[in-house]
């Protein structure tokens, strides 16, 4: 099945949505691209269950830190919105509806660790029930609120990725030639997305930009997604392994590095797709400015360094296959963190949908963000 193109709006939309919600005769579905097919097959996915959601997510037929969190929050209004269908006959909000929606977090809160914006957005659901059942609501009225307050964070985060896109793309300079790392585009949001926007919103404003695409080994999001997405955008591009980088950052071909990120503690320190750190480490080397591009539901203000941020360790098939192709020996050792952390000495700026934030983080990134951390 083809997804849902959505006809591009000027400068501020993607192509195409990452994960929407449609109701059919039948009750609600969470919808999202099937990442994992991508760019080989374009398909939809349309999950009637929470349980589904939380598989999606796991399996990384949704991934990047803002889409999760989005598809995590329609993923407990599905939960609530399936049970008050199931209980049609029911006239109050019972504690049944609450034990379902806490469920519903649970379940999805244990799908990956290491994006803060999955824990954030299940924690501004269950707040946002919280405050409705003070209220005297029907079941399909605080359904309906719920489906509600997840298209909220699903709206907040496309207006993000368009504030982050708009102060990025003053970095970029007609000409420049940018790299990137991972997937942190329109698929990896609910919107532009995070370190593509500002290459999208520079392209899209007339600057000639071309961008070095880490493959990003072992799921390939550079190879598969982020050339996919640049592709579509019509933004000239070259694809590299991720050892190349290096040398094409030696050879002065390289004017920028724009990554995303999956939390970032206050003292600036960035978890990030593993490899973001020798990336970071050789633009340094290089005196290359090194920007991470995150919204403020990606920084975490009550962890104060790296140290403390979980890394999601991952299936070690994902190294010793390619897409099902083995390529190493069956039965060796493999170490497969998806994430690694970037110390903030070598983070140039965080670009925020709030502003720029500049060192000495653990001051800048409380006074653009300290409102957002408190839900
Ligand atoms: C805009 S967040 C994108 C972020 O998420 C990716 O990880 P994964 O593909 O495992 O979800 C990667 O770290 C990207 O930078």
């Amino acid at each position: 099945m083809s997804i849902q193109y959505q006809p591009q709006d000027g400068a501020s939309e993607p192509k195409w949505k990452t994960v929407w919600w449609e109701e059919d005769e039948q009750g609600a579905t969470v919808c999202l691209v099937d990442q994992s097919v991508l760019p080989q097959e374009i398909v939809s996915l349309h999950l009637r269950h929470e349980q589904q959601v939380a598989d999606a997510i796991t399996s990384l037929k949704v991934r990047g830190a803002p889409a999760i969190g989005v598809t995590a929050a329609f993923g407990m209004a599905l939960a609530v919105w399936r049970f008050v269908r199931d209980h049609e006959e029911a006239t109050l909000i019972t504690d049944e509806i609450m034990t379902q929606l806490q469920a519903a977090g649970k379940l999805l809160g244990r799908t990956r660790p290491t994006a803060v914006n999955l824990f954030w957005a299940i924690e501004r659901m269950l707040q946002r029930a919280e405050q409705a059942v003070q209220q005297p609501l029907l079941p399909q009225q605080l359904a309906q609120l719920l489906r509600d307050e997840a298209q909220a964070i699903a709206d907040e985060d496309a207006a993000a990725c368009l504030s982050m896109g708009t102060l990025g793309a003053s970095l970029i300079d007609d000409g420049d030639i940018l790299l990137t790392h991972c997937n942190a585009g329109a698929l990896a949001t609910a919107g532009l997305g995070t370190a593509l926007a500002p290459i999208y919103v520079a392209h899209r404003a007339g600057k000639h930009v071309h961008v070095f695409v880490d493959e990003t080994r072992p799921i390939l999001q550079g190879a598969r997604l982020t050339a996919w997405e640049l592709q579509q955008e019509n933004i000239p591009l070259t694809l590299i392994t991720d050892n190349m980088a290096g040398h094409f950052m030696r050879s002065g071909g390289i004017n920028a590095v724009f990554v995303g990120a999956d939390r970032i503690a206050a003292n600036g320190d960035v978890a990030n797709k593993i490899g973001t750190y020798s990336v970071a480490v050789l633009a340094h080397a290089h005196a290359i400015p090194f920007y991470v591009v995150a919204p403020c539901s990606t920084i975490d203000l009550k962890i104060p360094s790296g140290d403390h941020i979980p890394i999601e360790q991952r299936d070690p098939d994902e190294v010793i296959a390619v897409r099902g192709a083995q390529v190493a020996p069956v039965g060796v050792r493999v170490a497969n963190p998806a994430f690694d952390v970037t110390p903030h000495q070598y983070v140039t700026a965080i670009i925020t949908e709030k502003g720029i934030a500049h060192p000495p983080y653990d001051v800048s990134l409380g006074q653009i963000c300290s409102e957002h951390n408190t839900i």
